[in-house]
């Protein structure tokens, strides 16, 4: 179990004339991934989602907040002393393309990290070689073909699958995907997504699955949680089906009512919200981030930051929680027609 409370992180950017400026690209999220479980983190872009992966992968420090692994705070630990921990959040990358050394064979790539970890678990070198066959049969690769090979010599699709292979290397228990299709063809994103899907089930990996699309977000996580983030604070988050269903913030309604309508099969849901420009003068300090492109606010929202609460109190139903003080179920997605 991997948990995060109040993770804030704050980057401070080179301004030009106007010299340094922070952005804030965290405001105190928290979050619990359980073994086994698919979380999806869904934004536009610059609204936090790559930061917390890194975060949660070990790869960035956090300003303020904890994350808890296994029941313990790594604030307590040394860096040195938090790598194992770390070790069971693999972070796949989102360009299979950058993300694997064109000067070594996929060989060589897979055995660097397996002899680490059959040195930390005790195992004879010999174990290293008959492993790197296994993941790679286990995301669908015939082990003959690519080991030999250097990742120039192999498709996005393939090399995407080499990818998650070396993250299994370090048997994890939760693999942090971001935006793990977004550079491979489109006809082969389907398959990616599948071997996802399929490692949750067949080695109860948890999977944290960062991304725009919430399209993906569904196929990957039907049964898990959605977090919807905006300009760093999550505005909504419960069951991916539910929010899909009756989202409540108007920001993942407009990002609902943006998914297109299948013509001839679907048909509009019974209302749109589409978000106002954003004005850059102006913008709201200490109210809501959405005020200013939300068609619903109101003087409250523009001057009052609302909190994330839950939806029927504790103990109720559904736990669905929102960051709103005007909420409303309004049915935005595309039905089917003669549904
Ligand atoms: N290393 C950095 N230095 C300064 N600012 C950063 C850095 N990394 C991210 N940011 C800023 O933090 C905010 C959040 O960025 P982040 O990449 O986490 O968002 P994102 O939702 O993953 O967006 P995208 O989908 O475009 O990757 C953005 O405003 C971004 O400009």
């Amino acid at each position: 179990m991997i948990t995060g409370t109040g993770i804030t992180k704050i980057f401070k950017q080179r301004g030009g004339v106007l010299g340094a400026r922070e952005v804030p690209a965290l405001r105190g999220v928290d979050f619990a991934i359980a073994k086994g479980g698919a979380v999806s983190f869904i934004g536009e872009s610059g609204s936090g989602k790559t930061t917390l992966g890194r975060i949660i992968a070990g790869l960035e420090t956090h300003d303020a907040g904890e994350i808890v692994i296994d029941g313990v705070p790594m604030s307590s630990l040394s860096h040195r002393a938090r790598q194992p921990y770390f070790r069971r959040v693999q972070l796949i990358h989102q360009d299979p393309y950058s993300a694997l050394n064109p000067t070594r064979t996929i060989h060589q790539t897979l055995e660097a990290p397996l002899r680490l970890r059959a040195k930390q678990t005790g195992r004879l070198r010999s174990w290293v070689d008959g492993r790197a066959e296994e993941l790679l049969a286990m995301v669908g690769i015939d082990p003959g073909y690519v080991l030999p090979r250097y990742p120039h010599q192999l498709s996005g699709g393939m090399r995407q699958r080499v990818v998650i292979a070396r993250a299994l290397t370090m048997d994890p228990e939760v693999l942090v995907a971001d935006e793990a299709v977004s550079m491979i063809d489109v006809s082969l994103r389907l398959g990616i997504l599948a071997l996802l899907k399929d490692l949750r089930e067949r080695l109860g990996v948890g999977v944290l699955f960062i991304t725009h699309d919430i399209a993906t977000a569904r196929y990957i996580g039907d049964d898990g949680e959605l977090y919807v983030l905006y300009r760093g604070q999550v505005v909504e988050r419960g069951a991916t089906e539910k929010i899909i269903a009756d989202p409540v913030h108007p920001y993942t309604q407009s990002l609902l009512s943006a998914i297109p309508v299948l013509h001839g099969l679907e048909r509009p849901g019974a209302e749109r919200v589409v978000p106002r420009e954003m004005q850059r003068e102006g913008l709201p300090d200490g109210g809501c981030l959405f005020a200013r492109r939300c068609p619903f606010s109101t003087e409250r929202c523009e001057s009052e930051m609302p909190v994330l609460g839950r939806d029927g109190g504790p103990g109720a139903e559904t736990e669905q929680e929102y960051a709103c003080f005007h909420p409303e179920r309004r049915s935005v997605i595309p039905v089917g027609v003669g549904e």
